[in-house]
Formats: structure tokens, sequence, C-alpha cells
């Protein structure tokens, strides 16, 4: 019933117990707030003058504001803990992300990552915000209240005692019920989110495909299934609190009955009735609270369960990180010692398969071959996306290592994609994406040799135009020009990792881009994936891959003349085979 999880948040021992000492001073203002009430109306019945009992009714005022300024209290200082709180979560969780690679949220879905980390932090906070203080009151106040009411009334108490774990026990049950429920709802909403998330990304295809109304009637039962899964929800909240209310009610009508009776017969004097009365109430206020807030924060309960699961996770790049990697020079060696790569550890598959190559310096290296190939997945080693399967898949200038997810290497690496990511951000935000501290001139400068500088002057607001997602519309040649002038910002970033960076775009716009390209591979040491051939003649040296090997490798004049697997290759793609 309570959850596990709040015990692995930061600081949570002393904020219990804090929230505990408040729960004790809350049950001790309870009590005199029902001792007092009573103790003044009791002398009231008895004849005594309002003036005389105006000690009790000031103090039960005393109490009762005493109350609210805990609840003041409590809740302004756990506004600052469940925020601070959810925001390091946050910043864990984001951290976490980072280290487990683009692999990891392409096999959870974005849309599911993107809720856990925007919505379900604060679900989070308020779960934490709620259900902090619900725990401790239920603990606490209860027992506190009981034992009072043990000494004004014996019998009173046992009632009072022997319904409470039958309360307990329908919240277990019917808690299970909601769980499961929740989970369910919870499950719905993942679902919900990475549909949503790949609807928009696919609407443009969908449109042009024809698809998009049919595509509609899908949304709709995806929606309509998360819409009962919360409906589920709620029946059994709904029922929960009418089953707790029953009971507690019908306890205190039971004790009000007996004490009724006894006053009656004269058994009993007022006083202790009255305040056993009153503070039954009380008695179960903490749990009907609990139980009635617990639905509200499942959805907060889950989502920290699941970041948890995230965080909990091994990281696979973590090992091996410990010395530092250096700067890669003119003189700097580069070595894959028989790199296999595999993407999912219980198949057999191997994107890459035993690859051996060696490089000492700058030059252009084109990595070439078939859909499928490996190219990408070699792109990806090479940005330490990707670990490879054996500790020493990578020597870099002797250092041996399994993947090449290192500050030390990212630092100095460009990578630019097929589909470059451009935030949505003003086009400066852009550009000045690895160097924020650029100079005006610098980013024009890099705009310019970049091949953007007409662009520029025909913005609206110049490089102050918010561009990506919602903003100015930029065409792949130009987006790509965008990667380019990142790189030719920082002059700092000697590895440039280019993965099909023009495989969309046509072929007058791709001789354009070449153009601008080249003067950028100079002094670096540039990896180029690519089928397209006409590349190769730039490159000092071609890798050739088919079905994750290394098949061949050699400078563009010795590959050209031989019988092997480029000139193979090169008929195919010609459609001379
Ligand atoms: N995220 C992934 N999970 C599982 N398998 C993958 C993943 N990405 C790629 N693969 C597999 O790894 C192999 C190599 O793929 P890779 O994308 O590296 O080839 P490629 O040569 O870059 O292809 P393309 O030219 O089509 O981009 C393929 O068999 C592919 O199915």
């Amino acid at each position: 019933m309570i959850d596990k999880n709040l015990f692995r948040i930061n600081r949570i021992k002393p904020v219990l117990i804090g929230l505990a000492g408040l729960a004790v001073l809350q049950a001790l203002l309870i009590i005199g707030q029902a001792y007092f009430l009573s103790k003044g109306i009791s002398q009231l019945w008895k004849g005594a003058t309002v003036a005389s009992q105006l000690a009790p009714i000031f103090i039960f005022f005393a109490c009762f504001m005493g109350r609210q300024l805990i609840n003041w209290l409590r809740d302004k200082a756990l506004d600052d803990y469940a925020y601070n709180q959810s925001e390091l979560i946050r910043q864990q969780l984001m951290t976490k992300l980072f280290n487990l690679g683009p692999q990891f949220i392409q096999k959870e879905g974005t849309g599911n990552t993107v809720t856990t980390a925007i919505e379900g932090i604060s679900q989070v906070e308020n779960y934490l915000h709620i259900i902090l203080p619900k725990i401790t009151n239920m603990m606490v106040v209860p027992w506190v209240v009981l034992i009072f009411v043990l000494t004004q009334d014996i019998r009173s108490g046992v009632v009072l005692f022997l319904v409470f774990p039958i309360i307990i026990i329908f919240m277990i049950v019917l808690g299970y019920a909601a769980r499961a429920k929740a989970d369910k709802q919870y499950e719905g909403f993942q679902i919900l989110s990475n549909h949503f998330i790949d609807s928009l990304r696919g609407l443009e295809t969908l449109n042009l495909l024809g698809l998009s109304k049919r595509y509609g009637k899908n949304v709709y039962q995806v929606s309509e299934n998360y819409r009962l899964a919360t409906m589920g929800t709620l029946k059994i909240a709904i029922l929960s609190t009418f089953a707790l209310d029953f009971f507690t009610t019908l306890s205190i009508a039971v004790i009000a009955l007996f004490l009724g009776l006894r006053l009656i017969n004269g058994e009993m004097p007022l006083f202790p009735a009255l305040t056993v009365l009153i503070l039954a109430p009380d008695f179960f206020m903490p749990i009907r609270d609990f139980a009635n807030d617990y639905h509200a924060t499942l959805n907060g309960g889950n989502t920290l369960k699941s970041i948890f699961a995230i965080l909990d996770k091994e990281n696979p790049l973590e090992q091996g990180t410990d010395s530092s990697l250096p700067l890669f020079q003119a003189n700097s060696e580069l070595a894959l010692n028989q790199l296999s790569v595999q993407y999912q550890a219980d198949k057999s598959d191997l994107a890459l398969d035993n690859i051996d190559f060696n490089w000492q310096g700058f030059g252009k290296i084109g990595i070439i071959g078939l859909s499928g190939s490996g190219k990408s997945t070699l792109i990806k080693v090479l940005g330490g996306f990707l670990p490879g399967t054996n500790k020493q898949a990578i020597r870099m200038d002797g250092i041996d290592c399994q993947h090449l997810m290192h500050p030390d290497w990212q630092k100095q690496l460009a990578y630019i994609p097929q589909d470059p990511y451009i935030f949505h951000d003003t086009l400066r935000y852009n550009i000045a994406f690895y160097v924020p501290e650029a100079t005006e001139e610098e980013v024009h400068l890099a705009l310019e040799k970049a091949g953007l500088g007409q662009l520029v002057h025909s913005l609206p607001d110049g490089l102050d135009t918010v561009i990506g997602e919602g903003g100015q519309a930029l065409s792949g040649g130009q987006l790509q020009r965008v990667a380019l002038a990142r790189a030719f910002l920082d002059q700092s970033r000697r590895i440039l990792l280019f993965d099909e960076p023009t495989a969309h775009l046509d072929v007058e716009t791709e001789a354009e881009l070449k153009a601008t390209m080249l003067p950028l591979f100079d002094q670096r040491l540039v990896f180029f994936a690519t089928h397209r051939l006409h590349w190769m003649k730039e490159m000092d040296y071609i890798l050739v891959l088919d079905h994750g090997k290394l098949v061949e490798q050699g400078t563009y004049e010795e590959l050209s003349q031989k019988e092997g697997y480029y000139q193979a290759f090169v008929r195919k793609i010609r459609g001379e085979v």
C-alpha cells in the first residue's frame, strides 16, 4: 500500500521524521480541541456561565488555529521539497537517458520517454506533495487519538481499535484492484503518447497517401481505449471511497449509539462521552484522506516506478571510460580491432562483424555499401553511440576501449546525419550550438562558408529567425547547410562523421553542397558513409561493407583497378548487374 520507491527519494528520511513530528503535534491539537470543546459544553450544560468558560473556549480556538498553522507550514515546506526533488529526478533521468543513448529511446518509443520526462515529473511532484503527509498522518494520528480515547472510555476505544484493521483490509483489497486498473490506464497512456507522436511525425506521409481519415479512426480507437481504462480506474476509486465512508460512518454511529444509551442510563458522564464522540471522526480522518488521495496519486506513483526502472538500467556504455582520451591530431592513431556490434543481446545477428581497420592522422575515409550493410552502425560506433562486443574493440592512441562514449572524444566530433536535428530556436542558436560563446562575426563567417549568406538576408529576423518545428521552414539542403555551419564554426572539432548527408537531396543541391563541404574536410578526420559513388573520388581511403563485414579496403585508385567488391558494388549501383 505504501510505495517503496518513496524511500529512494533523496533526503526522504529526515522529511518523514519531520512530518511524523508534525503529525504528533497535530494529534495533540486534535485532542486538545476535542477536550476543551467538550469541557466548555459540558460545563455550560451543567449551568456554568459563558464568562466562566472563556478559557476552554479560547484554548479550543487556539488548538484549531494551531492545526491550520501546521497544515500551512507543512504545505509550504513540502512545496519546496517536492519541487526540488522532482527537478533532481528530472536531471537524473535526463543524464541517464543521455547515457543510455538513442538506442534506448528508439526501443522505448519517443512518446513514452517524452511523457515520462515532461508530464511524468509534474505528476511525481504532485504525488510527493500529497502522499507524504497523508502517510505520516495515517501512521501517527489514529494511534495517539486512540490512546487518549482509551483513557476516557475503554469500550469506545476497543470499537475503534477493532474497526481499524477491517478498514485497512478493505483498503488493501481495493488498493490492489485500483493499482491493476491504474497500471492498465498508465499502459494506455504510454501507447497513446507513442501513437500521438508517431502520428504527428507521419502526418505528411499519411496525407500524401490519402490515408489520414482511415488513420484518424485508429487514433480514435487508441484514445477510446485510454478513456475506458480511465473510467475503470475512476469506478474503483469511487467504490473504495464509498466503502470507506460507509464503514467509518457506521462505526461512528455505533459508538454514538452506545455512548447515547450509556448517557441515558446514567452510566457515563457527559464530558468523556462528548470528547470521544468528537474524536471518533478524527480517528478515521487520516485514513480516509489517504485513501481518497491514493487514487489521485496512482499515476504519480506509477511514473516514479517507471523513472526508477530507467535509472536502475545498467548503463551499457559505462565500463572502460575511466582513462581520458587524447585529442586526435595529425599523428594520432585510431584502430578498430575485431569490432563487432550486436543490437539485441538475445539475438545472434551482428550488425558489424569482426572489423579490423587502422588509421593514422587526418584524412577522409569513405564508407560504402548497400542498404543494411552496416554503414550507419559504424558511424554510430565512431560517434560513441554504440559499444563493440569486445572490451578492446577500439584503440585510440594506445588506449583500448569498448566504446567511444567519452566526453573527451565526443567534444571533438561533429555529427552530420541524413536529417540533422534542428532545435526550435533561432538560426543563431542552432548554428552556435557547439560554441555558444561565438561572436556575431564568427557566426556570419560560418554561415557564409556553409553557403547560407543569402538565406540570412532573406529571413525576416536574420540570425534571430526561429527555425525548427513550427518555425521558419527550411529546405533539406538548407538544413544540411545549418549542420555544416555548426562544423565550420567550431574549428576545434576535428572529427567529422557524415551519415548519408545527401541521401534525400536532388543532384543539383548535392553538387552545390559538395562544393561547400569539401573545404571543411581539410585537416580533419572525416568518416563519410554513403552509397553515392561520386564521393569516393574525394576520399583518401575507402571501406567497403557488406552484410556487416568489411569486405574490402583501400584507396580509390586501388579499388577501382581491382575486380573486387568495390567494382561489384559500382556495377550494382549503376544497374549493370
Ligand atoms: N536500432 C536497431 N535495432 C536492431 N537492428 C538494427 C538497428 N539499426 C540497424 N539495425 C540492423 O543492423 C544492420 C546494419 O544497419 P545499418 O543501418 O547500419 O545499415 P546501413 O548500411 O547504414 O543501411 P542504410 O544505407 O539503409 O542506412 C541491418 O541489418 C539493420 O537491420
